[in-house]
C-alpha cells in the first residue's frame, strides 16, 4: 500500500537530512576551530575523542556562569580552586576554556535553516506530491506547513536529522487529512434509530461491495440491518447485493430492475421502521453528477426518504479523479464523508491524504480488499503511521 509515496517521501527525508547535516557541519567547524586554538595554546596534541569526553565531564561541573570565577584567578586571592592547589587549577581554567566553546558541539547540536537551504528540496518535495496524485493546493498545504516547521526556528538536530524531517512531514499529512474527523460508530450509536445511509457514486468502484462490508461490519455489532437494493439501473445489480445481503445474514429489500430507485428506498425504510432496525443501507446506481437524469433520480431518492447520511464512494486508484468527482457530487449533493475502496492497490495514496482537505468532508472508512472485513475505520493517525512504517 502506497509504496511510491512512502520512497518519495523517504527520498525527501534523506535529501533534506542531508542539507541539514551538511548545514549543521559547516556550523560546528569554527567551533572545533576555536576548540583547537585553545587546546594549542596549552597543548600540541590534536583533538581527539577522548578530550571532547573529558570536556563533557568537566561541563557537567561547570555552573552556567562560570567564567567569574575560574578564569581570572582573583588578585585577593579569593577563588572556588584552593589556592594551595595551582596545577589543578590551571588545569581547571584550560578544560572550561574548552568545555564553553566545545559545549555546543557536544551537547546542543543545533542549526538554523533559511527558505534558501530547502527550497530544492521542497521544490522536489511537490513535485513528488503531485507525482503521486495529491491534489495541487493539497501538495501546497503540505509543502507550506514542511516549510514553515524547519525553516527559521532553532532546532535542535540531535543524532538523527531524519528524525527531523520526518516529523514535520508526519505533522504536515496528518493536519491535511485530519479535518472535521467524524466517528460514524459513535453516530449511529447515539442516534435516533433507524439510521439511514445512502451511498453514492460513479459505477464500478465498490459501491456495492462497500455497502456489503458495512452490512457485515453492523451485524457484528449487534446491530439489526436492512440494505436497500436501489440500484435498479444497472443490470444484475439487484442479483448481486442479494448474494451479499444472504451470505452476510441481514435483509434485503428489493424490486424489479429498472424500477423506481426512490420506492425501493421508501420501502426500506418502512421495513426498519416497522421492525425496530437499527440502519438501513442504501445502494444507488452509479453515476458521474453530470448525468442530469439521475441526479434528479438521486434527488428523488433523498427527498422521499431523508436519508441521515449521504456518503461518497470512490476508488483511492483513480488518484485525482476520485477527488474531483467527490467535490462536484459534493456541491450536488451534500456528503457527509467518503470512503475510498481499493487502497490495496493504491502506491500512490494521493486520493486518501487530498480527498477530505478538498471536500472539507472527512475519509470514514478505507477498503483495504475484496473480503467482507476489509474494511478498515479512517484513523488519520493510523494513516500517517503507514507511510512511515
Ligand atoms: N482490491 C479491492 N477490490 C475491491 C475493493 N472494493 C471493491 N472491490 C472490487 O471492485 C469491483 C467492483 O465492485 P462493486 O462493488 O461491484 O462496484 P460498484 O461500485 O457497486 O459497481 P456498480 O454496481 O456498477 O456501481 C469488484 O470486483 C469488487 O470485488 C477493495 O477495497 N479492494
Amino acid at each position: 500500500m502506497f509504496n511510491k509515496l512512502k520512497d518519495k517521501l523517504n527520498n525527501f527525508k534523506q535529501s533534506i537530512g542531508k542539507t541539514i547535516d551538511e548545514k549543521a557541519v559547516d556550523l560546528e567547524e569554527p567551533i572545533v576551530e576555536s576548540v583547537e586554538e585553545s587546546i594549542g595554546e596549552t597543548t600540541e596534541a590534536p583533538i581527539e575523542d577522548t578530550m571532547v569526553e573529558e570536556v563533557t565531564e568537566v561541563v557537567k561541573e561547570v555552573p552556567a556562569e562560570p567564567v567569574k570565577v575560574a578564569a581570572e584567578p582573583s588578585t585577593q586571592g579569593q577563588s572556588d580552586v584552593p589556592e594551595s592547589q595551582p596545577e589543578k587549577k590551571a588545569s581547571f581554567k584550560q578544560k572550561i576554556g574548552f568545555a564553553q566553546k566545545a559545549k555546543a558541539l557536544v551537547f546542543e547540536r543545533e542549526v538554523i535553516l533559511d527558505e534558501d537551504d530547502i527550497s530544492d528540496a521542497l521544490w522536489e518535495l511537490e513535485m513528488a506530491l503531485l507525482e503521486s496524485d495529491i491534489a495541487i493546493t493539497v501538495a501546497e498545504a503540505i509543502v507550506e506547513a514542511v516549510k514553515d516547521e524547519l525553516v527559521g526556528s532553532r532546532k535542535k538536530i540531535g543524532s538523527n536529522t531524519g528524525e527531523l524531517v520526518e516529523q514535520a512531514l508526519r505533522n504536515a499529512i496528518y493536519n491535511v487529512m485530519a479535518a472535521n474527523v467524524f466517528d460514524l460508530d459513535e453516530y449511529i450509536e447515539k442516534a435516533d434509530k433507524p439510521v439511514h445511509i445512502v451511498f453514492i457514486g460513479i459505477n464500478g468502484t465498490g459501491k456495492t461491495t462497500t455497502i456489503s462490508k458495512m452490512a457485515k461490519r453492523l451485524k457484528d455489532m449487534n446491530y439489526s440491518v436492512v440494505i436497500a437494493a436501489g440500484d435498479t439501473f444497472r443490470a444484475g445489480a439487484i442479483d448481486q447485493i442479494a448474494i451479499h445481503a444472504e451470505r452476510i445474514g441481514v435483509k434485503l429489500i428489493k424490486h424489479q430492475e429498472g424500477g423506481d430507485p426512490a420506492a425501493v428506498v421508501y420501502d426500506a425504510v418502512q421495513h426498519a421502521k416497522a421492525n425496530n432496525a437499527d440502519v438501513i443501507l442504501s445502494d444507488t446506481a452509479g453515476r458521474m453528477h453530470t448525468n442530469v437524469n439521475l441526479m434528479a433520480q438521486l434527488e428523488k431518492v433523498c427527498r422521499v426518504s431523508t436519508p441521515d447520511l449521504i456518503i461518497f464512494v470512490d476508488e483511492a486508484v483513480a488518484g485525482n479523479d476520485a477527488v474531483e468527482r467527490a467535490e462536484q457530487f459534493n456541491s450536488a449533493v451534500p456528503i457527509d464523508g467518503s470512503i475510498l475502496t481499493k487502497t490495496d492497490a493504491d502506491s500512490k495514496g494521493g486520493a486518501a491524504i487530498s480527498i477530505a482537505y478538498i471536500t472539507g468532508k472527512p475519509i470514514l472508512f478505507l477498503g483495504m480488499g475484496q473480503g467482507y472485513d476489509d474494511l478498515q475505520k479512517f484513523d488519520p493517525k493510523w494513516f500517517v503511521d503507514q507511510l512511515f512504517e
